[in-house]
């Protein structure tokens, strides 16, 4: 069986605020993009990494991939969700793809994923009837928010953070299962949901936060801060 990355990049970036979507935003010298696809590419037993485009993306043109070799293929098939655009993704890669191969989708917005992170989730995953996505276990006390009183956010309770993990990706799974899943649940927040509302339980594979979303601008000096740490090891 083989391995592949679909990496969906066709999100607008609202919670980032700028004119560009994040996806191509300036980091440690080259686009936001680049560091996931570089990645996933330094990773020997993926094969491909497939990138799902916004159909419209005029960017995407506009920069030199060539750093990235040659295992990254361009899909321009997005949709208006991002469970939209990993299926339509999973759809087009139907001819490179077998039902039984695994793939790996991974938000292009992790920049600071790392080759170590994948080989985690391959070795811990690789051998599961399920699959797997990669997490973290909940470090804060979490708090659930009550209607806003004179406008300002106040507690209602504190959720038990035990057993709790925030998901993050890659998330693993085989094409065949996982198209079946997204297509029996669309509306879903990540591939596990999909998953799991069939009745399976994915592995949870222990990461880092150095594997977080850039989502709000300060992400963007925080990635900055750990590829930099990175490059001087
Ligand atoms: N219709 C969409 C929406 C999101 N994504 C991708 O899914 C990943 C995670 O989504 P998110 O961080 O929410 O990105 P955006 O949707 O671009 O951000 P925002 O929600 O702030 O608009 C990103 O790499 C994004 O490009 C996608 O491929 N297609
Ligand atoms: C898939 C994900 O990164 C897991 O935490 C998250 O659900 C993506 O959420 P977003 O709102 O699409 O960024």
């Amino acid at each position: 069986m083989s391995y592949f990355a679909l990496v969906p990049a066709a999100g607008s970036g609202s919670r980032m605020g700028r004119g560009l979507p994040k996806q191509y935003l300036p980091l440690a010298g080259r686009p936001l993009i680049f560091h996931a696809l570089a990645t996933l590419a330094a990773v020997a037993a993926i094969e491909k990494v497939f990138v799902v485009l916004a159909p419209d993306d005029a960017e995407w043109q506009r920069h030199d991939w060539s750093g990235l070799g040659e295992k990254v293929a361009v899909l321009r098939c997005g949709g208006d969700t991002r469970a939209a655009s990993v299926t339509q993704g999973l759809r087009a890669v139907m001819g490179d793809v077998a039902a039984e191969d695994w793939v790996l989708v991974h938000d292009a917005a992790r920049a600071c994923l790392a080759v170590a992170h994948v080989e985690a989730l391959i070795r811990e995953a690789g051998a599961d009837p399920v699959g797997g996505i990669l997490a973290v276990p909940v470090a804060d006390t979490l708090k659930q928010a009550g209607e806003a009183v004179d406008g300002m956010n106040r507690i209602a309770a504190t959720v038990p953070r035990e057993g709790l993990w925030q998901a993050q990706t890659p998330q693993m799974f085989r094409h065949g299962m996982l198209l079946d899943a997204l297509e029996f649940a669309p509306v879903v927040t990540d591939e596990a949901s999909a998953i799991e509302a069939l009745g399976l339980k994915p592995r949870l594979v222990p990461a880092d936060a150095t594997n977080f979303k850039v989502t709000y601008p300060l992400d963007l000096h925080l990635a900055e801060l750990i590829l930099a740490s990175r490059s001087q090891r």
